[in-house]
């Protein structure tokens, strides 16, 4: 066989990042299965000590153990990935460097060389920054959600289910203690339902996997003074970045990129002092943009902020729905705020009470106020002018739009 023949065939049949990435959610599995098991075996270890479990119980889950643990150091010392680097290796010290293949060649070498580096470092990170891979468009999908934080208590989120799509803007609305909040908590894993599902980009989401899932959402809180970690808006923006092990040189780009976005590109050195409110939920913003997650929950990110934060930050969420990458969820109390997403849902006595568009959830003024929420303000004028005999077309979303609703009245 010839080398660029040699060379075509290894092509076919070389290994890729997708590869090294379905052998790193594999390592993290069985990691977590070895944790899993040793914890339960010291578990029933400290139970038979106290006459709680029998010897045999013991054995059986120390063989679990045993097990789990034989399974990952079979996996770590697979050659797949050093196989890979020395076939083409060989090809390359075969080849001739007049061949117009040679360039090719090194390129494929240099590729499994970068490979079987970063093969050793989730060996060595036991493979736990793999990435689950998107299975469909739907960002969120939730079925049939309950909870309660107490066994016996009242169930805080009930029979809870809603899709969104990548790339819509959903403000999630409802009066205090209707439940936003705790279906955040379980959207970003820290809680588990006690019934239901949530599944993200066709993930199902499982104790297990609950890490994985995590890498597609970033979020914003409500207290921008909670979230500075770095002691300059670049140090802090670099946090997240260093957490997920990002190539050094890949950081200053990164962070320039998402410093520009929120408008922060002239702020890099400031430290967070010097920064108002606004200006501090625009670099916890950019720290967010700066892993691009898939899914941004923005928690009461505007509620704390005085109007002209609000405003920029509000502007920022509408830019990135208009950019169409992002899907947003913005929990707020911010009756206007509804009015910039594409859905709006409605939680009232933890039960989803609508799930629509802003037209559709505002075309029933007396349904807002029973579940306790305020109408947007364009909405109150509106009503206000119907009170006082002007009807005009109702729905304005902006204040031009309202104006020019009243002029038209006859
Ligand atoms: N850690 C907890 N332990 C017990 N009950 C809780 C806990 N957190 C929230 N709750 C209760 O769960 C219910 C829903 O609270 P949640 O915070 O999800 O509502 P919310 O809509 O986000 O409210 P808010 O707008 O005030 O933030 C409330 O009755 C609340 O008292």
């Amino acid at each position: 066989m010839k080398e660029n023949e040699a060379l075509s065939q290894y092509s076919k049949e070389r290994l890729t990042k997708k590869d090294l990435n379905d052998f790193s959610i594999k390592l993290n599995d069985l990691n977590e299965k070895v944790d899993e098991s040793l914890e339960d075996y010291l578990d029933t270890k400290k139970q038979y000590n106290q006459k709680q479990t029998t010897k045999e119980q013991v054995k059986a889950k120390k063989e679990v153990y045993e097990k789990a643990k034989e399974r990952y150091n079979k996996a770590i010392k697979i050659k797949a990935f050093k196989n890979n680097l020395d076939n083409i290796n060989s090809i390359v010290n075969k080849m001739d460097e007049n061949d117009p293949s040679y360039q090719k060649a090194k390129e494929e070498e240099k590729y499994a060389q970068q490979l079987y580096n970063d093969f050793k470092e989730v060996v060595r990170s036991r493979g736990k920054y793999g990435s689950l891979e998107k299975l469909n468009d739907i960002a969120v999908e939730v079925k049939n959600l309950s909870f309660s934080y107490d066994e016996n208590g009242p169930l805080v989120l009930d029979d809870v289910s809603f899709k969104i799509n990548k790339g819509e803007y959903v403000a999630i609305v409802g009066h205090n203690g209707s439940g936003k909040s705790t279906l955040s908590k379980i959207l970003i894993g820290v809680i588990t339902p006690n019934h239901g599902t949530v599944k993200m980009f066709g993930n199902l989401m499982t104790p297990q996997n609950v890490e994985k899932v995590r890498q597609f959402i970033g979020i914003v809180f409500q207290n921008p003074d909670n979230q500075f970690i770095g002691s300059t808006v670049q140090d802090d923006i670099a946090f997240g970045l260093e957490n997920k092990r990002v190539d050094p040189k890949d950081m200053p780009g990164i962070i320039l990129d998402a410093a520009t976005r929120v408008g922060m590109q002239n702020y890099l050195d400031k430290e967070p002092l010097m920064l108002s409110g606004g200006q501090k939920q625009r670099v916890a913003i950019a720290s967010t943009l700066a892993l691009n997650p898939d899914i941004i929950i923005f928690d009461e990110a505007t509620s704390m902020l005085d109007p002209k934060g609000k405003r920029e930050i509000k502007e920022i969420m509408v830019d990135l729905k208009n950019e169409g990458h992002k899907t947003i969820l913005s929990i707020t109390h911010d009756m206007d705020e509804i009015l910039n997403a594409t859905k709006v849902l409605v939680m009232n006595q933890g039960k989803m009470i609508k799930f629509g568009t802003p037209d559709e959830v505002m075309k029933d003024k007396n349904f807002l106020r029973s579940a306790g929420l305020e109408l947007p303000f364009y909405g109150m004028v509106e009503e206000a002018l119907e009170k006082q005999g002007l009807t005009i077309k109702s729905g304005a979303k902006t204040l031009d739009e309202l104006v020019d609703n009243i002029c038209k009245i006859k």
